[in-house]
């Protein structure tokens, strides 16, 4: 059952929507800019089950590949540049999915073209063009178009729901750690993410996710400092490229000495049956879930004095964790696991663990977005249909990523490639 509700989840998100209401009159006209691998789960499929969105044109640097693309997704328009789209009046909004090099100069023409603007993420190639995108009077200007970075993954209940648990848990926060790994082989040797001069790298990619999900769960106004990177370098490609990372360790504390760890990798391999050769197995790609997970510092239930003076103490410690927040709704799971202890003094009497687990396709029952969202949107409906709600002015979900949380992520990453020696990835030229 579990598994046939999952198949289904995924063909009504990724292949074909149950309902593909009539668009109405002022739906938001999107235009795609890049005819990008990523469009057709993060826009072209979303849009046709939400009323208030046409996805109208795509532009390409090859007007050959934009036609055909266009053919493929049934994209009315197309355009040879992507100024061109840009100056195409009936184009509402765009949707930047470009190399992260191009993230802010395309944004910044886009919003000076007065169009609402999808971001992918990372926002920017560093921490300096944050800081000029989000902070540019063309932004910040009363009824500026919106900017809005695509983390899909927080605007499916199931995020919000792990934040949530942890945040209404008892105690403080010990540790948190994320991760999220790419199999090897699922990216080609040439593919923009390990190019440096596009801006690429594993801290801006899968990484960026987990450095995104620790800054959620401790605060996201709480400055990390690196204290260990280590990367593995890029080994699937011949390309000299010394400043990309292919995958990425970190260990950040926080003001109050809190450990946040994350993993990621964009060609995981290796750890498969310890029966085979080491030397076969490390070229075998490995499937790991994506995975975030806050640890509290124990919290005391009861201390009762016995006789001898010395007391009996009930405590529990708690972990709170969520397995795949990436594609959740294909399949999630969040644990909340309390670790009880029994003791007296150093002894341990007794020890047992309570774990409860939770699942949130939706916003809980009697929660009134819990009408309007569907169990089988995908992180990226979710995400549109709080784009969607924020241009038209819309109470929304109430979920949101505003410019000064994009700044501190950038932050965060310039920090940690300083400490790892790799150097942020190079600031654009391009002023307006
Ligand atoms: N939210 C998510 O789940 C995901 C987000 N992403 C993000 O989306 C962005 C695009 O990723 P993805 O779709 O995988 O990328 P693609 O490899 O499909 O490239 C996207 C587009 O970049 C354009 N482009 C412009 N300049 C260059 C160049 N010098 N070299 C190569 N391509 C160029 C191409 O546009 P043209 O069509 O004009 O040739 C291409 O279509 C990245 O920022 C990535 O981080 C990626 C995957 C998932
Ligand atoms: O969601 C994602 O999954 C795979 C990554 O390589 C990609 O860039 C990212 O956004």
């Amino acid at each position: 059952m579990l598994f046939f509700d999952s198949i289904l989840r995924v063909y009504n998100s990724v292949i074909s929507p149950p309902i593909t209401p009539r668009k109405r009159d002022d739906a938001i006209r999107i235009g795609l800019i890049g005819a990008s691998t990523i469009a057709p789960f993060a826009v072209i499929t979303p849009a046709k089950s939400h009323p208030d969105v046409i996805v109208a044109a795509v532009a390409a640097r090859d007007i050959n590949r934009a036609e055909a693309y266009a053919r493929r997704y049934d994209i009315p328009v197309v355009h040879s540049t992507y100024q061109a789209l840009l100056e195409d009046p009936s184009i509402d909004a765009v949707y930047i999915a470009l190399p992260n090099s191009y993230h802010y100069e395309w944004s910044l023409r886009s919003v000076q073209a007065g169009k609402h603007v999808l971001l992918e993420k990372p926002s920017c190639s560093n921490a300096t063009e944050a800081k000029k995108l989000f902070k540019h009077p063309l932004i910040t200007a009363p009824n500026a178009p919106v900017l809005l970075e695509a983390f899909h993954y927080q605007f499916h209940p199931a995020w919000q729901t792990f934040l949530t648990q942890v945040h209404q848990s008892p105690g403080s926060i010990e540790s948190v750690s994320s991760q999220f790994y790419l199999p090897r082989l699922l990216l080609g040797k040439d593919d923009i993410r390990f190019k440096y001069s596009l801006a690429g790298g594993c801290l801006m990619d899968v990484a960026t996710y987990c450095v995104s999900s620790v800054r959620q769960i401790v605060g996201r106004q709480i400055r990390l400092t690196p204290v260990n990177i280590d990367h593995r370098p890029l080994s699937i490609s011949s390309n000299e490229e010394p400043q990309i990372d292919e995958a990425v360790t970190a260990t950040f504390l926080t003001p109050n000495s809190q450990i946040v760890r994350i993993q990621g990798d964009l060609a995981s391999a290796g750890g498969w049956f310890s029966l085979l050769p080491a030397s076969w197995t490390k070229a075998l790609p490995t499937l790991r879930w994506p995975m975030s997970e806050a640890v509290f510092e124990p919290v005391l239930v009861e201390s009762i004095v016995q006789e001898d003076g010395v007391p009996l103490q009930h405590v529990f410690k708690r972990t709170v964790r969520i397995w795949n927040h990436m594609i959740p709704y294909i399949y999630h799971r969040i644990d909340t696991s309390d670790q009880h202890t029994l003791q007296r003094g150093e002894e341990v009497i007794r020890s047992w663990n309570e774990t409860s687990y939770k699942k949130a396709y939706n916003w809980p029952s009697g929660d009134k977005r819990a009408a309007v969202y569907k169990d089988w949107w995908s992180t990226y409906r979710c995400q549109l249909e709080e784009f969607v709600n924020k241009i038209k002015g819309r109470q929304g979900s109430g979920v949101w990523i505003d410019g000064e949380e994009s700044i501190a992520q950038m932050e965060t990453i310039d920090r940690a490639y300083e400490k790892a020696g790799l150097g942020p990835r190079p600031t654009s030229n391009f002023e307006i």
